[in-house]
């Protein structure tokens, strides 16, 4: 049986999006402390894939998925999935709300709850674990007094109780998790498709917005840019693209081949179904056929067939 790592221990938020991700195939699902590892374990072999948090709704990228996606053997993310976000606050029981003085979670967890936090646990004080299951566990250990955590961490960790249920400060939280493997066969193009690529480009004038530009002169929407620095030196940043359509359409193609042309560095991060399944609008110009049709009158003008 396949096995694929996820963000443990068992609880999670990513075990329940690892589950989704892995839909419809027979997989073992084994917990690594950090998405570091859980991607590590891939480059060794030792899985086939991971589920790993790429984003979520209120507090923006997961930056370890992302510096550790860029670092090391390419991979690449063939699934995605979005999963609504709400925390339960756990503690012993005998605990009650007055006496909590240390609330342990992932950092997007405190984060996503921030405000509830300030309005009802002023003077606690936050401790930051590598997931929000690690909390529960440490939880119940004795080592915090409280835990924010998805609620089915209870069936890991029995004797916790809820102190409070469903905190979220935004409403409708939503989370996108990605599943991801070494370079392979990728999915088929379905209409509805993301293409994630990390690139780098040069400190000079105009830089970024040429880069922009190599997508929007072909029509491609872009849903979403994040910068992390190189760490190789102070003001150089590697950019984080998320654009409609799959890479064996002409124009994220073409697109592509020019980014490489222009950058200093471009990783490939994937071509995958967007969860929401909404199909890429794509101007007359920028259609398969547009792009056959022109590819045939340079072939033909090459050739000395048409003037
Ligand atoms: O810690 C977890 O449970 C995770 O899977 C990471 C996370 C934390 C907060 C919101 C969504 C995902």
């Amino acid at each position: 049986m396949p096995e694929i790592a996820y963000l443990g221990p068992p609880g999670t938020f990513t075990e329940q999006a690892t589950r989704a991700l892995t839909e419809g195939f027979d997989a073992a699902l084994i917990p690594y402390d950090t998405v570091p590892r859980a991607l590590a374990a891939i480059r060794a072999g030792e899985v086939l894939a991971a589920g790993v948090p790429v984003e979520n709704s209120v507090e923006g990228s997961v930056p370890a998925t992302l510096d550790a996606l860029v670092t090391g053997e390419p991979l690449v993310a063939v699934r995605e999935v979005l999963l609504p976000v709400r925390f339960d606050l756990l503690a012993r029981p005998g605990v009650e709300l007055a006496q909590v003085r240390t609330v342990a979670s992932h950092p997007h967890a405190l984060a996503q709850v921030r405000d509830w936090l300030a309005a009802n646990l002023p003077d606690a004080a936050q401790r930051v674990t590598s997931s929000t299951a690690a909390a529960a566990e440490a939880t119940e250990a004795g080592e915090f007094d409280a835990a924010l955590a998805a609620p089915v961490v209870t069936e890991h960790y029995r004797s916790l109780v809820p102190l409070a249920r469903g905190l979220a400060d935004v409403r409708d939280a939503v989370t996108r998790f990605l599943l991801v493997r070494r370079p392979g066969p990728l999915p088929e193009p379905t209409g509805a498709d993301r293409t994630s690529v990390a690139a780098v480009i040069g400190d000079e004038v105009g830089s970024l917005t040429e880069l922009l530009s190599e997508l929007s002169l072909r029509g491609i929407n872009l849903s979403r840019i994040e910068s992390r620095p190189t760490k190789d030196r102070l003001g150089e940043y590697r950019f984080f693209l998320d654009f409609d359509g799959h890479v064996a359409d002409a124009r994220i193609g073409d697109a592509l081949t020019a980014l490489r042309r222009r950058c200093n560095e471009v990783r490939f991060l994937g071509s995958y179904p967007k969860a929401d399944r909404a199909p890429a609008t794509v101007r007359p110009s920028a259609s398969e056929q547009a792009f056959r049709a022109s590819a045939k009158w340079l072939e033909d003008v090459r050739a000395g067939r048409l003037a």
